[in-house]
């Protein structure tokens, strides 16, 4: 074991963080990204011992025993044909890409027969700590040999093991992360499209407000790649996308409409198929956890909202026959966010009460609800149309219009994370 050798091609924001923890794990990584960075990576790495920056993927895939692919999703087989047929005989070969479909059609297209697949996917982002986080890993075509040796190299990053094949991984990450990405994505287009920075508007400060804007933040602040490859290319995440827009959509009309029967009865059923009483355990989040982190001054009263972003979301797990808690042993930080303030709202009748009746008899979100309902429904568009330079249009421009207040909200959100992991590890 002293002699294997860990490669890591793609020295982004995930293969850096990788790079870092193994090697200073005691493992030898050999290390490349594009040629265009191979300087700047022999500088940043000089001073890491265990670290080999290299070339290229070919001297990276000859050398190394266990090959992690750390590059953009919608790359992933143009460079694997590269580097794949480099690949030191008999080595372990894996990615860590976000959408496992388009991987392991790579690997199998590209890699040579004796070469074995275990994959892997750290279910956070490059600033969470990985201790106590899913780790998904992929035997797709290996010994149960490989498969403990790819553990135990990855056993220095502190995660919880979470076996599944590619498709179950790719059924689940569509259920827990685009659709919850797809929700903020919205809020934050429909924000942009107002002109509204909603930490400086009274109605949108404290409690679930706080984490809708520190999560849509978050999610702006990050590479628009990253998004884009996890719902354009999962097979199973446009029909989520779709129907949460719809959801959207038939929930709007119904508030517009005054419909406040048929809006009760509908909420009442699908909160009652999500959240049933008997197989509730404590909250996920709570009121003391929610107000702390505030990019703007609490006011002195909650503001009430209609929190249609959270009804469509409770709306379409029924409608999909979703129970998200099952979904809970591979979710990511922002999903357990998401589910946290969902269930707080459901799980709160007179919240939940107070919620129809403003989505009734409130016209003052009116304005912001059309554009939430726009955006769900722009965004499910770009994703349906496979349309990957339709949505880094659509995000970079969102993105630059939050950029200046990204460094607060990235502080205020890792605080919140950490806070929020900590009551929700458990559960
Ligand atoms: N960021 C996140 O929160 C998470 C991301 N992931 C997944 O991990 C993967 C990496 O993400 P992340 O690190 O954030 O993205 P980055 O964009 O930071 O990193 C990807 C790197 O791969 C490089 N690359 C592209 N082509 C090649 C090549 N031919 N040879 C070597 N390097 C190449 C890219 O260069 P260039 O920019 O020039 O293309 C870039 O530097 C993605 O598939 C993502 O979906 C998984 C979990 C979390
Ligand atoms: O927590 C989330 O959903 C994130 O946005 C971070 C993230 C992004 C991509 C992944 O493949 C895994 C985690």
């Amino acid at each position: 074991m002293a002699d294997v050798s860990v490669g890591i091609i793609g020295m982004g924001d995930m293969g850096k963080m990788y790079a870092r923890r193994i090697s200073a794990a005691g493992w030898r990584v050999n290390a490349c990204d594009v040629p265009e960075k191979h300087e700047a990576l022999m500088e940043e790495f000089a001073d890491s011992a265990n670290v080999n920056i290299m070339p290229n993927g070919h001297l990276v895939s000859r050398s190394s025993d266990y090959i992690i692919y750390s590059v953009e999703a919608k790359k992933i087989d143009e460079v694997v044909a590269k580097f794949g047929p480099s690949t030191k005989l008999g080595a372990v070969v894996g990615g860590q890409t976000s959408c496992k479909a388009p991987e392991i059609a790579a690997f199998e297209r590209h890699l040579p027969t004796d070469v074995q697949i275990v994959s892997c996917h750290s279910l956070h982002g490059p600033g969470v700590n990985p201790h106590g986080q899913p780790l998904v890993i992929i035997q797709h075509r290996a010994s149960n040999e490989s498969v403990e040796r790819v553990k135990k190299i990855l056993s220095c990053l502190g995660s919880n093991y979470v076996y599944l094949s590619a498709a179950e991984h790719d059924r689940i990450t569509a259920d827990t992360q685009a659709v919850t990405h797809a929700a903020f994505l919205s809020m934050g287009a429909a924000w942009a499209a107002n002109k509204q920075f909603p930490w400086e508007i009274a109605r949108y400060i404290g409690g679930i407000e706080n984490v809708k804007i520190n999560v849509t933040l978050r999610i702006y602040a990050n590479k628009w790649h990253v998004y884009a490859g996890l719902a354009i290319l999962n097979p199973s995440a446009q029909q989520q996308i779709k129907q949460y827009a719809q959801s959207v959509t038939e929930l709007f009309k119904l508030m517009l409409g005054g419909h406040r029967e048929e809006l009760t009865q509908r909420i009442k059923t699908a909160g009652a198929a999500v959240f049933p009483e008997d197989t509730l355990g404590d909250l996920l989040l709570r009121d003391e956890v929610l107000d702390r982190f505030s990019l703007g001054e609490l006011p002195p009263e909650r503001v009430r909202n209609n929190h249609l972003s959270l009804l469509a979301m409770v709306d379409s797990w029924w409608k999909l026959g979703i129970v998200p808690y099952r979904h809970q042993i591979c979710s990511t930080p922002l999903y357990r966010m998401w589910l946290g303030i969902t269930e707080y709202l459901f799980r709160n009748p007179e919240l939940l009460q107070e919620c129809i009746d403003t989505a009734i008899d409130d016209n003052t979100f009116r304005a912001d609800d059309l554009e939430f309902t726009f955006a769900a429904r722009d965004w499910s568009e770009r994703v349906s149309f496979g349309n990957m330079d339709g949505y880094r249009e659509k995000f970079e421009q969102i993105q630059q219009y939050f950029a200046p207040r990204f460094p607060e909200a990235t502080r205020l959100g890792n605080e919140m994370i950490k806070t929020i992991l900590e009551k929700t590890r458990e559960t």
